[in-house]
């Protein structure tokens, strides 16, 4: 296991710049692993498929809805090792250091027999995948991210990518539709008429391929959040995707 620690942040710093400090003391294919489990897809196109979900700790976008905020830290002081990321029962902010060989041997270890991996965070996109996906690829696992496209999405041409766009992005409108560009499959979490209309004017700025899927996902399962994306979703001949883990409450 790699031992790297990332330097402690001055006081007073914004997230993003001690986040980016500390991303960069990362060495290639090294990766801050917040958890690692197996367990059914429960978003988007692959809703359904057994995965075996790796999330990746820190992110600086800080979308007040977001259900992974534990995620948004990369502190020196929570890393831990491998064994205790493997036996948390509660979302916390520690993370193990790991090489991208020391995850695909993990998988091999806990017996995991899903072959879709998905890789999410926090947001995965702060960290150069290729070194990742070259590894899974090569051991016969099929690689899906789940990003914000507010970074530069670097990762093997065949994995399936999902942009959860969010629009006040750090990384400005180049990257964003560069993400769009790539994308597989967005998914846009919804709570309001206001977001399906900022959804139309993102796909009018930055265009998606014709095969791209459009799916809306309710927040948090409101119950007027659903309402409004079930009927969206029939009127424009979109997906739906309602996070079926949190209605079956499983990982
Ligand atoms: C937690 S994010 C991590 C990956 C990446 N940062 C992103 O935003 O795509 C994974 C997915 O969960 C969605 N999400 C986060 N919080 C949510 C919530 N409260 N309700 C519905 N979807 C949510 C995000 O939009 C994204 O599609
Ligand atoms: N079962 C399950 N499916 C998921 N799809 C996307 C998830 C995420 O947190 O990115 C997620 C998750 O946390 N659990
Ligand atoms: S970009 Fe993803 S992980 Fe980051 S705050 Fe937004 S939903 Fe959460
Ligand atoms: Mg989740």
């Amino acid at each position: 296991m790699t031992t790297t620690r990332p330097e402690a942040p001055e006081q007073n710093e914004p997230l993003k710049t001690i986040l980016q400090k500390q991303v960069a003391g990362f060495a290639p294919g090294v990766y801050p692993v917040n958890e690692l489990f197996e367990t059914i897809q429960g978003e988007g196109v692959f809703t359904g498929q057994p995965a075996i979900f790796l999330r990746l700790q820190g992110c600086p976008v800080g979308c007040p809805w977001c259900d992974t905020q534990h995620t948004w830290t990369l502190q020196p002081s929570d890393q831990t090792s491998a064994g205790e990321i493997l036996v948390k029962t509660s979302a916390d902010t520690r993370y193990a250091v790991q090489s991208s060989n020391d995850i695909v041997n993990t998988f091999k270890q806990r017996g995991f027999t899903a072959k879709h991996v998905v890789i999410t965070g926090g947001e995965p996109c702060m960290y150069d995948l290729r070194p990742l996906a070259e590894v899974l690829e090569e051991a016969g696992y099929r690689l899906q991210i789940e990003t914000s496209g507010t970074f530069e999405i670097r990762t093997s041409d065949n994995t399936w990518v999902t942009v959860s766009p969010k629009l006040e992005m750090p990384g400005g409108l180049d990257v964003l539709a560069s993400a769009m560009r790539r994308a597989n499959e967005v998914k846009h979490p919804i709570a309001m008429e206001k977001h399906i209309e900022a959804l139309d004017e993102l796909l009018i700025r930055c265009p998606v391929k014709p095969e791209t899927i459009i799916a809306l996902q309710p927040i948090s399962q409101r119950p007027r959040a659903t309402e409004l994306a079930i009927k969206t979703c029939i009127a424009r001949n979109w997906r739906l995707s309602v996070q079926m883990h949190k209605y079956l409450a499983i990982e």
